[in-house]
Formats: structure tokens, C-alpha cells, sequence
């Protein structure tokens, strides 16, 4: 089968007095190397971009973490300076898509701000600073310069029987890192809880009654892809819903 092509969210970044369309080489990794696809950076040009052409092309979305946060205007609330940074070009392009590929059936993974973002695309909103709720964890990452600490794998999510996500892991505890300062607040309405965190906090949804795999997870799969287990297996999932997406839409080239 020719190497199915999986589009991939950018954050719009400046570096060296350029502006950058970038995505992390951690999600690159682990979609090539664990779920065998080829990942395409998509550029948060918003509505400049026809989406219809690019879901026509590809047999799956993946959406990165960042440090950016969605912004709450797509949720009916202020964008103050304590909730950003924001990245407006990126919300303009991944919400949209969102929305399309789960309408046409393309395969998404959905991670950390992409859960996040998944959720405000169909309807919910995000709670701030969530460490600061009574009774609640602090999902931020450690305070260190090693990349290794801030996402060591920490606390245990519980996977809801029945789930999209108990098919991947059985109904189970599995154990995740967390590197995130905001969550899901009011559920978006055609959204299902799949894990939650000991505190409550929502740590997966899929899309309910979606014609593919359609999976937001509030942790970090990628970072650990190559060596824990159920990290692994979410991107083995996702690869085998591309691959079967690639030959629905191209019995052809799946047979080469
Ligand atoms: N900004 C959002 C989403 C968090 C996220 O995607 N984190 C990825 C890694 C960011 C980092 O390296 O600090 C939030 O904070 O909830």
C-alpha cells in the first residue's frame, strides 16, 4: 500500500524574523514511525485553504498540543492577555477542518490543544487555569528545562467501558503525562467522554456516531510513541483507521 498521507495542524510562530507554519518533530515521529503514515503540514492560512481539496487528498488529520491556547471568542468569551497566548491563523484553520473531516469520515487524532480545539469545534467551551478549581489536579507540566521531565508520564485516566478508546486499551486504568493548563469545560454536544483523570477532568472525547476514528486526547501520545505501550497503541489505532480510510477511498493504490 503506498504510504497513506495524514494532514497535520501548524502553530504560526516567529523565529530568526520569519513567521513559521511549525509542528513539533515529536507528532511527525510518532505518525511516521508508529502509525506508519506520512504526516503533510497543513499552513494556518484559515478559510484561504480549500478543504474540501485537502480531505479529498489525505486519509487522516492529526492536530499537535501547543503552548497556545484556543481562543474564547470561538466560545462566546473574552480573550484576555491571562489566557493566551492565542493563535488566531491556527484556530481558523483547524476548527473548520474539524468539522469537515468528521462530516466526511477522515480519520482525526486530536491532541492536547487539538482535543481542546475538537471540543469548541463542535460546541463546547474550555475552562482556564484549571489547576486552580477546588479539588483539582495540576495538569501542568513539571517546572524543567528537560523535555523528558515535563512530559513524564504521571497520572493515571480512567478509559469508559464501551468507548472508542476501550476498544484500543480494554476498560482500564491507563497511566499518562500531562502538559496542560486549560480543559474542557461544557461538553460539546455530538462529544463523548472516553477518560477521565482522577480529579474529573475530561482527558478524552470521541465524536458520537462519527464514520471513523474521531479521538481527542488531552495527554501526550507522541511523546512517548516508540516506548509506552498505551501511547503506541493510539497511534497504531489511528494508523489503522488511515489505512483503512486510504483503501476505501483508493482500493487501487491500496493494492500496490
Ligand atoms: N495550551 C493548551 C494546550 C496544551 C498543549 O497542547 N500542550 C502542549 C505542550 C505545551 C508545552 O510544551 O508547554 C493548554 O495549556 O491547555
Amino acid at each position: 500500500m503506498l504510504q497513506p498521507l495524514v494532514a497535520v495542524s501548524t502553530d504560526v510562530k516567529e523565529f530568526e524574523k520569519y513567521t513559521w507554519h511549525a509542528a513539533p518533530d515529536q507528532y511527525l515521529e510518532a505518525a511516521l514511525s508508529v502509525a506508519g503514515v506520512l504526516p503533510v503540514l497543513v499552513p494556518s492560512f484559515g478559510e484561504r485553504l480549500d478543504l474540501e481539496s485537502l480531505l479529498s487528498s489525505v486519509d487522516g488529520v492529526m492536530l499537535t498540543g501547543s503552548k497556545s491556547n484556543v481562543s474564547p471568542r470561538h466560545y462566546g468569551m473574552e480573550a484576555d492577555e491571562r489566557n493566551g497566548p492565542y493563535d488566531e491563523r491556527r484556530d481558523a484553520t483547524t476548527l473548520p477542518l474539524i468539522r469537515r473531516a468528521i462530516e466526511r469520515g477522515v480519520p482525526l487524532l486530536a491532541i492536547c490543544r487539538g482535543i481542546q480545539e475538537m471540543n469548541v469545534a463542535l460546541g463546547g467551551t474550555l475552562a482556564g487555569e484549571i489547576q486552580e478549581r477546588e479539588g483539582a489536579m495540576d495538569h501542568r507540566a513539571p517546572e524543567s528545562d528537560r523535555q523528558d521531565d515535563r512530559f513524564a508520564i504521571r497520572h493515571p485516566v480512567h478509559i469508559r467501558e464501551g468507548s472508542c478508546l476501550a476498544d484500543v486499551f480494554g476498560p482500564v486504568e491507563i497511566n499518562v503525562n500531562s502538559v496542560h493548563r486549560q480543559g474542557i469545560d461544557r461538553l460539546g454536544p455530538n462529544l463523548a467522554i472516553e477518560a477521565v483523570a482522577p480529579d474529573g477532568a475530561i482527558e478524552a472525547v470521541s465524536a458520537i456516531g462519527a464514520k471513523a476514528f474521531a479521538v481527542g486526547v488531552q495527554w501526550h501520545p507522541e511523546y512517548w510513541a516508540a516506548t509506552d505501550t498505551a501511547s503506541r497503541r493510539i497511534f497504531e489505532a489511528f494508523g489503522e483507521a488511515v489505512r483503512a480510510h486510504a483503501s476505501a477511498r483508493r482500493p487501487a493504490a491500496a493494492a500496490e
